[in-house]
C-alpha cells in the first residue's frame, strides 16, 4: 500500500504550499508529490521575463510582475483541475495579492491605480465563487533568520542583492496574513519542526498529518 492509499489521502486532492521566500516550499512540493504520487506545479522562476528587472527596480516592474504571475497561476489552476486533481502546487495565488501586490502598494512601490487596476482582475478571476480552490493549505512558517539563511545558500543573485529588511518584512506580513486566511483549510508547518533534507523519511509525518486535517475537513471539499 502506498502513503497516499494508508493515509487515506482522496487521489483528486489539491494541495498547495504557501509560505515566504526560502521557506522551503519547492523541497516539500517534491517530497510530497514523489510521497502521494502527485503532480506538481511548480513557479518558472528562470523563465519569468520580469522577476530581474523587478528586483532591479520595483517601482517600474511591480504592476507587470504581479499581471505576470497572475495569469500563469490562473493557468496553473485551470490544468490542474483539468486533470481533475492529484496535485502538489508551490505557492499559492492567494499570496500573490496577500502578501506581495499589498507590500509594494503600501510602501510605496506600486501606484494606488496599479494596485486598484490589479485588484479588480484578482478578484474578477480568483474570489469568484466559480474558482475551485485547494482541499488544503499547507503554510510553512519559521524563525526569519533561518529563513534568510536559506535564501543566502540558495544563492539567486537577484535576492543576494535584495535588502535584508525586504525580507523581515515579507516575514511579518505572512504571519499576520495567515491569521486571517480564510480560502480554504490551513495545516501549519513549522521547519523546526522536521527536516526533508537530512531525514527525507519524515515526509511520512507529513503525509500522516495531511490525511488526518483532510478527514476532519472533508465536508469543506468541493464535489469532484
Ligand atoms: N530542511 C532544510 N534544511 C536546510 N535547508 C533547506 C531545507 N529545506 C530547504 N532547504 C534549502 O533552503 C533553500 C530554499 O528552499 P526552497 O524549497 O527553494 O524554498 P522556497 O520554494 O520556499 O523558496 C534551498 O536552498 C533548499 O535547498
Ligand atoms: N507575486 C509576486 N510578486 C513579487 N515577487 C514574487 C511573487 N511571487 C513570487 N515572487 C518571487 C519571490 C522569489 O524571488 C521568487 C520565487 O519565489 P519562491 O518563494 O522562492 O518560490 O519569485
Amino acid at each position: 500500500m502506498n502513503l497516499r492509499e494508508k493515509y487515506n489521502i482522496p487521489a483528486n486532492a489539491v494541495i498547495t504550499i504557501a509560505g515566504t521566500v526560502g521557506v522551503g516550499k519547492s523541497t516539500m512540493t517534491n517530497a510530497l508529490a514523489n510521497a502521494l504520487n502527485f503532480r506538481t506545479s511548480f513557479e518558472k522562476v528562470d523563465t519569468n521575463p520580469y522577476l530581474d528587472k523587478f528586483y532591479e527596480d520595483f517601482e517600474k516592474w511591480s504592476f507587470h510582475l504581479q499581471v505576470y504571475f497572475l495569469a500563469e497561476r490562473f493557468k496553473e489552476q485551470k490544468r490542474i483541475f483539468e486533470y481533475g486533481g492529484g496535485f502538489i502546487q508551490d505557492r499559492s495565488i492567494y499570496e500573490d495579492t496577500g502578501i506581495f501586490a499589498k507590500m509594494h502598494y503600501d510602501k510605496g512601490t506600486m501606484t494606488p491605480t496599479d494596485y486598484e487596476t490589479y485588484k479588480n482582475l484578482f478578484d474578477a478571476m480568483v474570489m469568484t465563487p466559480y474558482f475551485p480552490h485547494p482541499d488544503l493549505l499547507i503554510y510553512i512558517e519559521g524563525p526569519v533568520e533561518d529563513i534568510i539563511a536559506r535564501i543566502a545558500e540558495r544563492g539567486r543573485p537577484m535576492e543576494q542583492q535584495t535588502d535584508k529588511a525586504y525580507w523581515l518584512e515579507m516575514h511579518d506580513r505572512y504571519e499576520t496574513w495567515i491569521d486571517q486566511f480564510n480560502a480554504c483549510p490551513v495545516l501549519r508547518l513549522d521547519i523546526n519542526d522536521y527536516d526533508l533534507m537530512k531525514n527525507p523519511e519524515t515526509v511520512e509525518v507529513i503525509v500522516e498529518r495531511i490525511g488526518h486535517f483532510l478527514e476532519q475537513t472533508s465536508h469543506l471539499r468541493r464535489g469532484v
